[in-house]
């Protein structure tokens, strides 16, 4: 059951929370959306004051932001993450996510299963018991509708994500397209999660299962933290 009590106060409490964490030397996963950024900007202070951790950003947007606030940046290529801060836009109650609703889900599920800690940021309204909300699944543009169909096989309904501010489908940053699949109530989402990887055409998709390490929520006055 979703809650309430979300807003802009309970992402930045649990964005500045997860900033905590990273210590000098430290290489931190940069995640994507509205609540990572508040992580972001925290740690991008931190390094101003001082604190010697470099980057590796999770999409466009969190790699401008680092640049912006003065994060350095490093890749993949050179290192694994010691922890990564992501925000998700649904949590389970036993871990299990959903991420994608900035369609940035391939790059944050590759940055965040590398981190030796992936510690995920929300608010509230972000919370229920099984996941329910559309599985984002990023795929190939020819891929589009095989894979929608394979989606219906699996009991799913496909809608390709629009652009609000270009004629057309969003686009990722891989230069993919996105469908969002309506499940209902996810009751395997591991079993989901192993269709979709195994369907030709898809990148990725945006369910996060047995990948978190812990969860910070920001509520009206505090944090609360669950680890797993
Ligand atoms: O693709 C986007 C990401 O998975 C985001 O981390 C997710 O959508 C949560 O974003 P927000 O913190 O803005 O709700």
């Amino acid at each position: 059951m979703k809650q309430t009590g979300g807003g802009e106060d309970a992402k930045r409490r649990a964005g500045e929370s997860a900033a905590d964490i990273p210590e000098g030397g430290d290489v931190v996963g940069l995640g994507t959306g509205s609540t990572a950024a508040h992580a972001v900007r925290e740690l991008g202070e931190r390094v101003d004051a001082g604190l010697d951790v470099r980057g590796i950003p999770t999409s466009f947007q969190s790699r401008e932001l680092a640049r912006e606030v003065g994060i350095p940046l490093t890749s993949l290529d050179e290192t694994d993450p010691d922890v990564a801060i992501d925000g998700a836009d649904e949590v389970a109650a036993d871990g299990a996510l959903i991420k994608g609703g900035g369609a940035a889900h391939a790059r944050e599920k590759l940055v965040d299963s590398a981190a030796e800690r992936f510690v995920v940021v929300a608010d509230p309204t972000k919370e229920s018991e099984q996941l329910s909300q559309p599985v984002p699944v990023e795929v190939l543009p020819d891929a589009r509708v095989p894979v929608a169909d394979a989606v219906r096989s699996a009991g799913g309904d496909p809608t390709l994500r629009a652009a609000e501010r270009k004629d057309g489908p969003v686009v990722t940053d891989n230069g993919n397209l996105v469908l969002d699949c309506e499940f209902g109530m996810i009751g395997d989402p591991s079993g989901l999660a192993r269709t979709l990887s195994a369907t030709p055409g898809v990148v990725e998709h945006g369910l996060f299962v047995d990948l978190v390490d812990e969860v910070h929520v920001g509520t009206d006055d505090g944090v609360d933290v669950t680890r797993y």
